[in-house]
Order: C-alpha cells, then structure tokens, then sequence
C-alpha cells in the first residue's frame, strides 16, 4: 500500500514538473511572439515614414481611423473608403495605411506606373512582385493550387497548361455556344419587359455567365438559366448552390475586423461540407471525362492538332497527360477557379453596362444628352454590322455559318469595344494585391533572411488641396503589402483627366472615332514590355504623370494613347496578367449587341428612380436601401463580394424598344 502511495506521488511530481514546464514554454513562445512583433512594428514604425499617411497613434497606427472607414457595418467595397482617405491625403501617387501591431503595412497604389512597376517581371521576381498572401482566404472557393495562388514554376507550368484553352482560336469555336445561351437570356429579358415588374440583372446575367463557363470548362451544360430555384444543380446540394454559397461564405479583405468571421463555427462547418460537395463533384466530373479524353488519343495517335477539335478546357489541359492524383489536383483548382472567376466578373460587367444605357433615357434622373449620344453611336453601329430591321439580329448574323462571327466581334466592333472598356475602367471588379517579405527577417516569411530591401519610385506630385509640390522619391516598400488599387487608378483625375468620373468611350476611340480596335489595343501596349530595374529596385521606365502630349486630333484630350503606360488594367497586366480577358470581351459584345437596340432601361431604386416607401425594395442592403441610399448620396455603389459588385443587384425595369 505504502509503495503503491509513494509511486502515485512521484507520477503526480512528475506531472506538477511537466505542467510547468508548458506552463513555462508557453509563457516563453508568447513573449518571443511578443518581442518579434514589437520589433515588427518598431520597424514599420521607422520605414515607411516617407510614404504618405494619415495621422499614426504611436501603438495603433491606422488600426483605428483606416479602421472606421472599413467597417464591415457600411457595407461598402474597401476600394470606396481608400479612395476616400486618397482624396484626404491629397490624391498622392500611393499612400500608406499603418496596420502594426495587428498587421503589416498596406501600400495604396493610384498610380499607373507604381502598379506597373510591381506587376511586370524583373531579375529578383521572374514572374513579377507575388500575390499576396490575404488571397490565401478564398483557398476554399479555388481550390489551394488555383492559378489565382499560386508562384514561380508552378505557376509558370499549370499557366501554360491551361492558356490554349483560352486562347482566340479556341475561344471562337465556342462563339455558336455564347449565342445560344443569349438567346435564353433573351427570352428572359423579354418576359421581364412583358410583365413589366423590376428585376435584379444580377440574376440572369450570372446564369448566362454560369452556363458559358461550365461549357467552356468542362462541357457541361448545366442550364442555369431555365432550372428553377431549389432544383436540380440548383437544390440545397446542388453544384451551381455550392458554389454560391462557397463564395457568400468566403471571409472579405480588407473589410475591416469582423470577430463574428472568426468564430462563427456554424459558417466554418458549412464551409467545410460545401467545398467537400463542390471539390468532389467537380472531380467527378473529372474523372468521366477521362475515358473519352483517352479515346481522342488513342483515335488520333497524337494530341488533337488543333485546339479547336477539343472543346472543354479540361480535355485540352489533359490531353497527353497521365491522370495522376497531382494532375487531377491541380485541375480540380484550376476548374473550380474558373467557374468562380468566370462569372461574377462578367456577370457584373454586363450590369454596370445596363446602369449606363439607362442613363441614355430621359426617364432616368440620371439622363444625359451626352449618354444619348453615346447609345445613338452604339446602336448605329450594331445597325452597320448587324442589319437595321431587327434590333436582336446580330445573334442571327453571329450564328451564320459564313458570317465569320470572330471577325466580327473582333474587329468590326470598335465603339461597343469602347463602350466595354469604359464601363470596366470605372467599374472594375478587382485589383491585384502583392506581398514584398520584410528585409532582413520576416515573422511570415522566415526562409527569406537574405532578402535585399526593396524600393520603388514615387513620382513628383502636388497636393489636390494645399497646392504643396512633393518631389519623386524612391521609398522602401519591402514588409509591405502593395495592392494596385484598380477602383483608383482607373479614376484618378491626374491621369485620366478633370472628367475621370465621367463615363466616354472616345477615350478608347482613335481620331476619326471609327478605327479598329486593334490599332487602340496596339496604342495601349506600346510600353507593354516595360520590365523594371533590377538591384531589387522596381522602377518603371515611364515616369510621366499624366503628362499630356498636344493631340488635339483625338476624339478625347485624355486619350487612352496619350497616357502613362498602365493607365487601364481592370484585367491587370504582366505576366500575371487574366487568362478569361478574351472571353469576357466576347460575351460582353453578344450581351451588349441585345442590350442596347432591343431594351429601354429604367434603374429602379438606387441611381434610378426612388422607391416608394411601401414598395419592396431588394438587393445587397434589403429593405435598408432606402436608408442606406440617402447617406450615400442615393447611387450605386460596391460591395465585397469577393469581387466588386453593385450592391443592389443592379435593379431595373425593362421595355422592349422597337
Ligand atoms: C470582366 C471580366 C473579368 C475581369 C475584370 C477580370 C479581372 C481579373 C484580374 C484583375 C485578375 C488579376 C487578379 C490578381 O492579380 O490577383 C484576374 C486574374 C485571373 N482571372 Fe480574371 N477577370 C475577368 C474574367 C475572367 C474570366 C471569364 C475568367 C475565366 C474563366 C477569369 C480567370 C482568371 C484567372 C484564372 C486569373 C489568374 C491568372 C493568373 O494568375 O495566371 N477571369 N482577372
């Protein structure tokens, strides 16, 4: 008994020994946290001081006044709120957001050649400045090896794999499939103008996007556009539900703190059997095309010869090679990325287009003699190339076999191009955001000890408000995230001009306002081989601002050919640069040819026409639209999405023109 006591002490000795002991490698892993983050924030403290900010709490820096404009309770994109604090600042070229001790220093990029510097490749980063790794929080909806995530070779490789799938050749044998799939969305529109009711755009312009890319990718033709809510691979369980509610559950950037985000278990579990649902059903789908992937080879004895004679871009990234887990992996991500960026981004596209037209009718408070004209240039031109007598003829002329329908939305098209790249210039539905590990040591990024530090150009700017000159610097940004603020870019006054807010295509248009698109898109890319220098230094070869050669002749004073190189990126450039670009401006070109001659368009609330009080009013805010709609000055705006999308779904009420 004695001996058995006395063991029992020495077992709860020992035990008493081992709990101080965590107890004290606890204590020690938190103060060394402690002490690597106090040194973190002393030195963004020190750094980043010659960067334009707002006023730093000496131990929150902008936790707590960036903080309040982020707020997830406004229900606003960030990009709203960064331009707010940009125009604050005096609409510097960049500006910093202080984070420590939370998080790392922010860099917000307004500037074209910033963004262009941090996005084209140079000697210390092959394949331009990476992500950042705030993008790690849609893992789930993309899968972890998506395009979207991931660096280096692997990237280089699985980018590669997957571009023939996008590129126009194959592109254009799925023109026939596009208009199709627009003549459902017709049919809708139609039924919307019949019955006269208001509708969210939202809805059947990301079926239509739905149903083009899950042909595209895995030719499989779900009919987003006829199934009905609740059915089908719209049940509870279905894919096309999966995939929405994965991104309404995927955590937003950027938007402030939300604790509820953090802890919120049933949100985690959801998110756990969705993307369980999603990722298997997409593997399957996989794995059933692998039997006729195998037979095109084993028929030809070699890979089709043209990508056009295999049309999902599964069967091309696969063919020729050996299905193994890792393969299917990474094309398991690589098809869940697409389906996801694939239509919102459209979809939100085709509903700031709508927003514009409606702007063309005088029942709008919107109106504009200006927009007028600009809906009288488009519908001339669809009335050239498409035949006058049917306002919804061009998806005739696009489906005849001998019209060359690639031609024709290629070339022939240049004021609907325009219009396109206007309405993403002030509407675009990302940004890119980057990560420079801090130099000499990273608390993230411990393999990179050797780093050099890393600096950029800042060009000479004047204050919009004091008048105060500023002269260019170069400013060290290792530590920093850097995000091309697409939203501020595209609107900065200093490069695009006093009108920049103003929606007009002759900004894309040549001299005589008619050319072909190709030689604007040629004007575009003059300097797209501009590679910056290297010593981990990232400087663009153009440095102008905005600096305005005498070109009276063109149809806008700030023409898109007269500006610093980088100006328009709503797809981003470099090598990262969007593999879908040529697909949305197809879609969107068929969308816009039914758009423009064939509806009147009425916004409906927001921007539009204000709802009555017992009206029902939906979208993003709900019923608060109406209160939310006074305090921002009743227009549209964006919200987080995932990618930037109006927040009223984009309402309107419809008639049939002619
Ligand atoms: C109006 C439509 C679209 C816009 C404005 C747009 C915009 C963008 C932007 C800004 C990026 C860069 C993101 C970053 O740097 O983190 C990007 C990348 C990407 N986009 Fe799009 N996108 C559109 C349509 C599409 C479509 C239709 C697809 C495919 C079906 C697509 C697939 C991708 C992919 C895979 C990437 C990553 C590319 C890479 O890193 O190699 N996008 N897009």
């Amino acid at each position: 008994m004695a001996g058995i006591m006395a063991e029992n002490t020495e077992v709860i000795a020992a035990l008493y020994h081992l709990l101080w002991l965590a107890i004290l490698l606890v204590f020690l892993s938190i103060t060394y946290k402690a002490v690597v983050r106090f040194v973190f924030t002393y030195r963004i403290r020190q750094r980043y001081n010659d960067i334009p900010h707002l006023p730093r709490h000496w131990l929150a820096g902008n936790l707590v006044n960036v903080g309040e404009r982020l707020s997830p309770s406004i229900n606003a994109h960030p990009d709203n709120a960064m331009q707010e604090i940009w125009d604050e600042l005096g609409q510097p070229p960049a500006y910093m957001i202080d984070l420590a001790p939370v998080d790392r220093a922010m860099m917000i990029i307004a500037d074209p050649t910033i963004a262009e510097a941090i996005t084209q490749p140079s000697p210390e980063y092959k394949y331009s400045i990476p992500k950042s790794n705030t993008l790690q929080q849609i893992t789930r909806l993309v899968g972890d090896h998506s395009l979207v995530l991931i660096e280096g070779e692997e990237w280089r490789i699985q980018r590669r794999r997957f571009n023939k799938g996008f590129a126009p050749t194959h592109l254009n044998t799925l023109i026939p499939f596009v208009v199709s799939k627009t003549r459902v969305f017709l049919d809708r529109l139609k039924g919307y103008a019949q019955n006269g009711e208001d509708f969210q755009l939202k809805d059947p312009a990301s079926d239509l996007t739905t149903d083009i890319i899950t042909q595209l990718a895995i030719e499989k033709d779900f009919q987003a556009q006829t199934v009905p809510e609740g059915q089908g691979p719209k049940s509870t369980f279905g894919l096309l539900t999966s995939i929405k509610t994965m991104s309404s559950l995927t955590e937003k950037t950027g938007q402030g703190f939300d604790i509820s985000g953090y802890i919120h278990p049933e949100r985690k579990a959801k998110e756990w059997i969705y993307d369980r649902l999603y990722t298997k059903a997409i593997y399957n789908e996989i794995i059933n095309k692998l039997p006729s992937i195998k037979q095109e080879r084993s028929t030809s004895g070699k890979k089709p010869s043209t990508v056009s004679s295999a049309k999902a871009i599964v069967n091309l990234a696969l063919t020729g090679l050996d299905p193994t887990p890792s393969v299917l992996n990474s094309t398991v991500s690589q098809v869940k990325t697409f389906l996801f960026a694939g239509q919102d981004t459209t979809s939100t596209l085709i509903q700031w287009m709508a927003l514009e037209l409606s702007k063309s009718y005088p029942s709008s408070p919107l109106y504009s003699d200006h927009h007028k004209q600009i809906r009288e240039h488009l519908c001339a031109e669809h009335d050239a190339v498409f035949g006058s007598s049917d306002p919804f003829a061009a998806l005739d002329v696009l489906s005849r076999e001998d019209a060359h329908a690639d031609e024709l939305l290629g070339s022939k098209l240049p004021y609907t191009t325009a219009f396109i790249k206007e309405a993403l210039r002030l509407n675009p539905p990302g940004g890119s955001a980057r990560l420079i590990p801090l130099s000499p040591y990273d608390p993230d990024y411990p393999n990179q000890k050797s780093q050099q530090p890393h600096f950029i150009d800042l060009p000479a700017w004047t204050h919009s408000k004091t008048g105060e000159h500023h002269e260019a610097r170069r400013i060290r940004v290792d530590g920093m995230r850097l995000y091309n603020t697409h939203f501020i870019i595209h609107r900065n006054p200093n490069t695009w001009g006093p009108d920049a807010a103003e929606f007009d295509p002759s900004r894309f248009l040549d001299r005589s306002g008619k050319a072909s698109v190709d030689e604007v898109e040629e004007a575009m890319n003059t300097h797209k081989h501009n590679t910056p220098h290297g010593n981990g230094s990232t400087s663009p070869r153009t440095t102008k601002s905005a600096t305005k050669t005498a070109q009276t002749d063109l149809p806008h004073p700030y023409h898109i050919s007269t500006l610093p190189t980088g100006s328009y990126r709503p797809f981003e450039r470099g090598p990262r640069t969007c593999i879908g670009s040529n697909l949305a401006y197809i879609e969107a070109k068929i969308v816009l040819a039914i758009m423009a001659r064939g509806f009147e368009w009425t916004k409906v609330g927001l921007d539009g026409t204000r709802p009555k009080p017992e009206e029902v009013v939906y979208g993003g805010t709900g019923k608060e639209d109406v209160k939310v709609g006074e305090s921002q000055g009743w227009r549209v705006w964006s919200i987080n999405q995932v990618t930037s999308v109006p927040v009223d779904g984009m309402r309107m009420r419809i008639k049939l023109r002619r």
